[in-house]
């Protein structure tokens, strides 16, 4: 697929526009399936939306989505996997914070969510649009670190039949489309400043004027920006406009990592390792007490997203049936607690002086993982000499499965944040050279220096 490749309008009417992607977005309408024999022809569909309904089918570069009617009705249990996930929120300075962005969403002020990256910030911005007036309107995400400046500005704004070549047709751009709803300006920090006079003007005229265009166009729309980065030093800094500062921020929301969070962890454990076990058809694993403790003691700079990654890889090694401390990533410090006390006084070691003998009894059984962790050794490396003995999958396959699904992670770390291999490292919770290597290993280009071609 194409990193924008086509739009996908909830509506009513449920609608597809492809976004000029390399290999064009196809429907085969599902009237027409009944009346042929073959059930591969799709047709090529570029240029203005185009109407589906249930039974259609989309291919995208080389995936291929059906559509269907979602089961259930709204309010559904968020223990069903493949459900609209309700956050879970347990921390006490957490629920004071969905309070206060319950009584935000009522109104129409623009909300600025900053916390680091994992935290939680598009789940809050969705549970504002969802608890707001407008929730029935459009959640529009808008990627401020995916694109380049004068793609983004043709994404934001759109542009007129005829704007610059190969503008064949009108395009409404996305605050266009998040008429009536929400639009959620994500790593707004990343915003060219072209742009932020762009959007300054949107927010203070609520008006936007496509590509190519004269007159503007009026937009209603609700405006949730979120950073990671330090905005106010930003703006200190000079390189954000501290008019748009204010705009964007007249509430700001600052979601806590989730190591402060303790109280979050073992409801998002539970919740993910029964996401991980219904996708692999196998009855929900409990943690055992060892395993908690490392996960409860660990620093998860990647946040929730790190510690969904982490569930996902439990239950795949989990050959028994709880999970164990051996089961977790290597990214994870699974020594016992008296151990990770022996590192924390070893740095305090007067150079030259004998380290005490390495502790690596984790969970009643010697780990093939020493108590000094290679930061460099991968979770594949893992698979090879497993803790446990796999379930009825060889070895091979679960190093295939690892190795897929490490590759997949990284893909999407990078796609995140917008291609930044610094911060897409700390989201996995590995270093940065250890990233390069992996995109070395998976065949995966190095992502380009903004600003390049
Ligand atoms: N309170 C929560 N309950 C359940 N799952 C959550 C919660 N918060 C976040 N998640 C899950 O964690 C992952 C990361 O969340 P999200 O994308 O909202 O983070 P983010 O802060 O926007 O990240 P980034 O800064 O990288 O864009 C997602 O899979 C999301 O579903």
């Amino acid at each position: 697929m194409s990193r924008r490749h086509a739009i996908l309008d909830l509506g009513p009417p449920l609608r597809i526009e492809d976004l000029e992607s390399a290999n064009g977005t196809l429907v085969r309408k599902a009237r027409e399936l009944a009346d042929r024999a073959e059930t591969n022809e799709l047709r090529p569909r570029s240029g203005g939306a185009f109407e589906l309904v249930p039974g259609d089918r989309i291919l995208l570069g080389s995936v291929v989505a059906v559509v269907r009617r979602r089961a259930g009705k709204s309010g559904e249990d968020r223990r069903v996997p493949g459900a609209q996930v309700a956050p879970i929120v347990r921390e006490p300075a957490m629920q004071r914070l969905y309070e206060a962005a319950e009584r935000a969403a009522r109104g129409t002020i623009s909300v600025l969510l900053l916390g680091e990256t994992g935290v939680g910030k598009e789940v809050l911005a969705r549970e504002i649009h969802r608890r707001s007036p407008r929730a029935q309107g459009p959640f529009v995400v808008i990627d401020c670190a995916g694109l380049l400046g004068s793609v983004l500005e043709g994404e934001l704004f759109g542009h007129e039949k005829g704007a610059f070549t190969g503008a064949t047709e009108a395009r409404p751009g996305l605050f266009e489309v998040a008429d009536g709803g929400t639009a959620f300006l994500d790593e707004i920090g990343e915003l060219p400043s072209a742009l932020q006079m762009k959007l300054l003007r949107v927010l203070e005229e609520r008006t936007v004027t496509r590509v190519g265009g004269r007159s503007p166009r009026r937009v209603d729309v609700r405006f949730i920006g979120a950073t990671n980065r330090a905005l106010a030093s930003e703006v200190e800094a000079g390189t954000f406009r501290r008019d748009l500062f204010y705009r964007v921020s007249a509430m700001t929301l600052d979601i806590p990592p989730l190591r402060e969070r303790p109280a979050d962890i073992p409801e998002l454990c539970g919740h993910f390792i029964a996401e991980a076990c219904h996708k692999l058809d196998r009855p929900p694993l409990p943690l055992s007490d060892e395993a908690r403790a490392v996960l409860m003691a660990h620093r998860w700079p990647g946040n929730i997203r790190e510690l969904r990654n982490a569930m996902e890889h439990a239950v795949l090694l989990c050959g028994g049936d709880v999970i164990t401390p051996a089961n977790l990533p290597l990214s994870l410090d699974v020594r016992s607690p008296e151990a990770r006390s022996v590192a924390v006084s070893e740095s305090a070691r007067p150079p030259g002086q004998e380290p005490p003998p390495a502790r690596a009894a984790v969970d009643g059984q010697t780990s093939a993982r020493s108590a000094v962790q290679a930061p460099e050794r991968t979770a594949v490396a893992e698979a090879a000499a497993p803790p446990v003995a796999p379930p009825a999958s060889s070895v091979e396959e679960i190093r295939a499965a690892l190795d897929a699904m490490e590759r997949k992670r990284v893909i999407e770390a990078l796609e995140r944040c917008g291609g930044n291999q610094t911060r897409a490292a700390e989201a996995l919770g590995i270093s940065r050279r250890t990233l390069v290597t992996r995109l070395g290993e998976y065949g995966l280009p190095r992502p380009r220096k903004r600003g390049a071609e």
